[in-house]
């Protein structure tokens, strides 16, 4: 047995978040595409036959009530808040994170100019906040929803690396949005002082957790993030296309005016009146009728949480990525490729990123040898670590397997 698989057997032995593999469906290949579809918990498939045949085939729509149903999306909302680090009543469950980042953004820009505060002041010039910032390295579709919302809101649109935003906020920032880890690169950006950045300015923080959620703390409450967005089916298993969440921090519930403001998240629902008036709380970020199917799905999928501290999980994700890197330098020749992914602890999400020429050739060749990663163009193998069900065995294999592969 080479050093390195010797390394991982005793790394195995020790880590005490092993165990919880147990609660995934799983094979002999090494997954390291959480961060793209977590894989199945076990507990989701009894559940969706319970869902399906009892509270939908025999219930029916009786399990609007007695199901729960019409709650789900708070009601799950609050299974979610403790990974995130927000107290209950905050999150609401459904729609797309692209529909969440809408909703969010223009909402944002509208708490900017209400007068309410943060962002209620006049801009430089007494001309008002007109502008949005964005993450320029952002997954496209927020930068879609960015320019989008921007048009409709009669604001500019200006993409910034996270780094340069404290320089780039001015009086007439209106809101900046942000993703928590880049989905390329996996660097990890600053939360805390982003945040504290731009309230500075008097301008209102909207993040995208996609991915970061489940995999590290986020912090929302204990660092005063306004509103946030992200997707359930990455580090949380909700399955695919399971429904994304929206946080909005309870001081601001109030001014968060919709753009989508369906019959859902009206004070009143079943009054069916011709004027909206928006409901109190969370309830405030929902739309239509929620997804039930997933959303079920996805409070199964949560399940595997109970009893599991973010922190244990931050400190093994952080072992994984050590560990991967660790290998790779090892087993792959020197210059074959090249880490987009910080060293530092505190800029790194639960995720590697390596560039090499052929990276997707590469990447179909190494999904051939059971070693499961992403490609994104132009150049970079993705790999993610999911603490839950990844294990150091697992991540010295992949390296093994990277190496012959670029062989
Ligand atoms: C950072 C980020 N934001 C948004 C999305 C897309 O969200 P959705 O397709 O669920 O709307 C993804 C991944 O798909 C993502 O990685
Ligand atoms: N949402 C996805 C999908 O519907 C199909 C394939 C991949 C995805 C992803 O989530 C991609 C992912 N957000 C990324 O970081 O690239």
């Amino acid at each position: 047995m080479s050093e390195l698989a010797a390394k991982a057997k005793e790394l195995d032995a020790s880590d005490r978040l092993a165990g919880l593999r147990a609660r995934f469906v799983l094979d002999d290949a090494v997954y390291l595409d959480g961060n793209s579809l977590g894989a199945l918990p076990t507990a989701v498939p009894g559940r969706m036959e319970d869902v399906v045949r009892r509270q939908w085939g025999s219930l029916r729509i009786r399990s609007w009530d007695e199901s729960g149903w019409w709650t789900a999306p708070e009601r799950i909302g609050d299974l979610i808040a403790p990974l995130v680090g927000a107290a209950p009543g905050q999150i609401v469950v459904g729609d797309s994170t692209s529909v969440n980042v809408f909703k969010a953004l223009v909402a944002a820009v509208r708490m900017a100019g209400d007068g309410g505060g943060n962002g209620g002041d006049r801009g430089d010039d007494g001309s008002g906040r007109d502008e949005i910032l964005v993450d320029a390295t952002t997954f496209p579709t927020d930068g879609y929803i960015a320019a989008s919302a921007a048009r409709m809101t009669g604001c500019t649109l200006r993409p910034v690396a996270p780094a340069d935003v404290p320089g780039a906020l001015t009086g007439r920032t209106a809101a900046v949005l942000l993703n928590h880890v880049d989905y390329r690169t996996g660097r990890l950006h600053d939360l805390p002082g982003l945040t504290a950045a731009v309230h500075a300015a008097g301008a209102v923080a909207v993040w995208d957790l996609c991915h970061s959620a489940g995999a590290l703390p986020v912090g929302l409450d204990e660092h005063g993030v306004d509103l946030a967005v992200g997707c359930t089916y990455k580090y949380l298993n909700g399955g695919p296309g399971s429904p994304a969440y929206l946080y909005v921090r309870r001081e601001l519930q109030d001014r968060f005016d919709s753009p989508l403001p369906g019959w859902n998240s009206h004070a009143e629902p079943f009054g069916m009146r011709a004027e909206y008036q928006a409901a109190e709380g969370a309830v405030r970020g929902r739309v239509g009728t929620p997804d039930i199917l997933s959303m079920l799905a996805l409070e199964a999928a949560l399940e595997v949480w109970d009893d599991v501290p973010v922190d244990a999980v931050r400190a093994k994700s952080l072992a994984l990525t050590d560990f991967f890197l660790e290998c790779v330098a090892a087993y792959v020749p020197a210059g074959t490729v090249e880490s987009l992914t910080p060293e530092a602890h505190a800029e790194r999400g639960s995720q590697v990123a390596l560039r090499c020429p052929g990276a997707g050739d590469v990447m179909k060749r190494l999904i051939d040898s059971g070693v499961v990663g992403d490609f994104r163009p132009p150049d970079v193998l993705r790999f993610g670590f999911t603490p839950l069900y990844v294990g150091f065995a697992d991540v010295e294999r992949a390296a093994r397997v990277l190496a012959r592969t670029l062989s």
